[in-house]
């Protein structure tokens, strides 16, 4: 019978796990606060989660409970208990128990058969080269900033700055929704002309990724609008409306569209050490299982910064060997060029260079800020300290005076 394996981290005292583990195979399937009559146990069995494995870290005590210890439990659960849906399947791995105490969901192993539904990327980073012809170089996006009570003209003028400066993509910012100065449909009619004429003048091409808001129940009807108008892909902020939402817009042969997932609201439960999911699980592998093309999280160096080891297996989460299409890593937060360099190094030629900041704030304006970042990348692929490299390139000299 098929299966589906969680992992889990707890504390507790040295040689109680198997009996917690146990307790959480069981609790989370067939058992309940009080026993079931025999009869019921018997027919039951075939749904009762399994006990993998246990292992404990005694290495790692607890920072504030003297004599508890940091375990690993793996659980398997019948695919029979739950629908082939991430709703169903969180609430069966980490309903009730994520509300139980010291437990943080680590990892998740789906079999091929549950995964096959599923549908991943519909780009990913080959279909996403594919659409600006850009191989063989790490992208680079910018991100509009302070257009929150700004109208269109502001907004346009602030895009083919952006553009001029030679970034790949623009996005929104996650902060802007729809509203009466900016709204949605205008900014992807008004995008498309400013970034055609931008490619018209200096044959470079730029893609926007438009916020996708509002209500749940409009996101479909506004998201095939956005493709019918020609929008080039949209932004979404997945972790507040829930995962299941981002697999609806992914699987609508009628949106068909790049997905950009933004990290907004995930450290309200991916953040503590003792509760909550795992990021590298929850922006990395259920976010590229779920449908995104790009998956924005904190790297391990700007404003925000995420722990390294979890920002590079977030990073390996969302390009590893798969049967479904890898996600575009985007670092981000805080970025600016003197980062390149580690960025570059740690997330691969396959990787997104995501800056708001780091552009707007360049001296020399947005335009500036963009073509330092182009050429902090060049510098890198030719193996080029950025400090040599500025010799020659003044906007990023000017970067790296101000950012370093
Ligand atoms: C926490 S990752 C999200 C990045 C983001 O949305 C953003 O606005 C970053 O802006 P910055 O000025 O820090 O580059
Ligand atoms: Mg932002």
């Amino acid at each position: 019978m098929s299966r589906l394996s969680a992992s889990y981290q707890v504390y507790g005292k040295a040689g109680s796990f198997e009996k917690k583990a146990e307790g959480i195979a069981l609790g989370l399937t067939i058992g309940s606060w009080t026993d079931l009559p025999l009869l019921e146990q018997e027919q039951l069995k075939q749904h009762k989660g399994e006990v993998v494995s246990v292992e404990e870290f005694p290495q790692s005590p607890h920072p504030l409970k003297p004599d508890a210890i940091k375990a690993h439990i793996k659980i398997s659960y019948p695919s029979a208990n739950f629908s082939a849906d991430l709703p169903a399947i969180l609430t069966t791995v980490f309903g009730k128990l994520s509300l139980d105490g010291e437990v943080k969901l680590l990892d998740l192993d789906f079999e091929e058969g549950l995964l096959k539904k599923f549908p991943g990327p519909r780009f990913g980073i080959d279909g996403i080269r594919g659409l600006l012809d850009v191989h063989g170089r790490p992208l680079v996006m910018s991100i509009f900033k302070g257009v929150i009570g700004r109208d269109l003209d502001y907004l346009t003028a602030q895009l083919r700055q952006q553009a001029l400066g030679g970034v790949d993509l623009v996005k929104d910012d996650e902060i802007l929704f729809d509203n009466p100065l900016t709204p949605f449909e205008q900014r992807i009619t008004e995008a498309k002309g400013v970034l055609h004429e931008v490619y018209t003048q200096t044959g470079h091409r730029t893609l926007y990724a438009v916020n996708l808001s509002g209500r749940t129940s409009q996101l479909r009807d506004k998201a095939r609008r956005a493709r019918e108008l020609g929008a080039d892909a949209l932004l979404f902020n997945v972790h507040a409306y829930g995962l299941d939402v981002l697999q609806e817009l992914a699987e609508d042969d009628d949106i068909a569209l790049p997905l950009m997932a933004h990290p907004a609201f995930s450290g309200a439960f991916t953040s503590s050490p003792f509760y909550g999911v795992a990021a590298p699980l929850a922006l990395g592998k259920l976010t590229r299982y779920a449908g995104a093309d790009f998956s924005l999280f904190p790297s391990p160096y700007g404003s925000v910064a995420m722990e390294k080891t979890a920002a590079l297996s977030l990073g390996e989460q969302l390009t590893n060997e798969s049967l479904l299409q890898p996600t575009f890593p985007v670092p981000s937060a805080g970025i600016h060029p003197g980062l390149v360099p580690l960025l570059v190094n740690d997330f691969g030629i396959d990787s997104i260079i995501n800056a708001g900041g780091g552009v707007h704030g360049h001296p020399d304006g947005a335009a500036g800020g963009g073509k330092a970042f182009r050429q902090a990348v060049d510098a890198v692929l030719k193996d080029q300290t950025l400090e040599n490299a500025s010799q020659q390139q003044p906007e990023l000299k000017t970067a790296l005076e101000l950012w370093g």
